[in-house]
């Protein structure tokens, strides 16, 4: 696998722009955004759209960040520090996603825009726990994902979003091709919840390609944060210049050695962990010059 550059000591890293939710227990959310950021060469910027009370076994409850306060730091970064890309997580609201897509469109994020955008539709964790409003879902498929460089719903964020129950290869490609249609420049459909199959695929379409991304299962419940994990590197690897097969293609693999890197923590399900990268030995091979 080619690792993404680490900035020489002294040098501006890329920047990537994170607006989503925080996880009090560090595991997915602005957490694991800003973690496989850093260990993808990237300096994270972030616009909080939402705080939750989360741990390892749940969300108890969280707290909406105002639209306009959003909007604002999105406005506040991108101005002064400038990013190669960004990604949305949490939204929570329609009235933060009409923000959210306000705000993209003046700064010029987004497939309509000259900044990429990767938008995981989040609506619930792991656990069940709902974190986006239950009217949101039209302004998720009519407002979000039409601004989406690449949207990477999981199959109950798929299920929620078309209606369409992923079972197979057949039904995931009129997902992805569904999600096309609703507006997404590319579709993502991630396999990971398929959870008896003995690989985990992610397809990926533009109306055109239909590319297959096939990795062994990994055998772990430390699985909190991947679908973030995923994202954050996607966009990682956009604002350093690949493509977006070749960025997906780059995630895939991440993704799989921070399941296979996983941790216990608390009671629940531990996260993926990107630290892996820490002690790869060809590290400074990867130092942009
Ligand atoms: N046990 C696993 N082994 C290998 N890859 C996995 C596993 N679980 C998830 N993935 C991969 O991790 C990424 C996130 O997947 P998924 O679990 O579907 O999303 P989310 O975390 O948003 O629910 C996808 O690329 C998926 O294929
Ligand atoms: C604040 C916050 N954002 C997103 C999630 C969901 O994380 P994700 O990586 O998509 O998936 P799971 O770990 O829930 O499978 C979250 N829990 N909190």
């Amino acid at each position: 696998m080619e690792l993404l550059p680490l900035p020489r000591t002294g040098r501006t890293p890329v920047r990537v722009l994170t607006i989503a939710g925080t996880d009090s227990g560090g595991g997915a959310g602005i957490q694991a955004d800003s973690r496989t950021m850093a260990l993808c060469g990237v300096h994270a910027v972030v616009a909080v759209a939402a705080v939750t009370v989360q741990n390892t076994v749940g969300v108890s409850r969280f707290h909406e960040i105002p639209p306009d306060v959003v909007a604002d730091q999105v406005r506040a970064v991108v101005g002064d520090i400038g990013i190669g890309a960004a990604k949305t997580g949490m939204l929570a609201s329609t009235a933060i996603i009409d923000a959210v897509a306000d705000v993209c469109g003046e700064v010029g994020l987004g497939r309509a825009g000259s900044i990429p955008l990767v938008v995981d539709p989040v609506c619930a964790s792991m656990h069940g726990d709902s974190l986006l409003r239950p009217d949101a879902l039209d302004a998720v498929r009519h407002t979000l994902i039409p601004l989406a460089t690449v949207v990477t719903p999981n199959l109950d964020e798929v299920r929620l979003i078309t209606g369409i129950d992923v079972i197979d290869d057949t039904t995931a490609r009129r997902a992805a091709e569904l999600l096309h249609h609703l507006g997404a420049q590319w579709a993502l459909v991630k396999g990971g919840h398929l959870r008896g199959a003995a690989t985990s695929t992610d397809l990926l379409y533009d109306g055109d390609r239909m590319i297959s991304y096939t990795r062994p299962r990994v055998a772990t419940g430390n699985d909190h944060g991947a679908g973030d994990t995923l994202a954050a590197a996607i966009a990682s690897a956009l604002a350093h210049g690949r493509s977006v097969p070749e960025a997906v293609e780059f995630a895939k693999e991440w993704v799989s050695r921070c399941l296979a890197a996983a941790y216990d923590l608390g009671a629940g399900h531990g996260p993926v962990s990107p630290f892996w990268r820490l002690s790869r030995p060809d590290n400074r091979a990867g130092c942009s010059e």
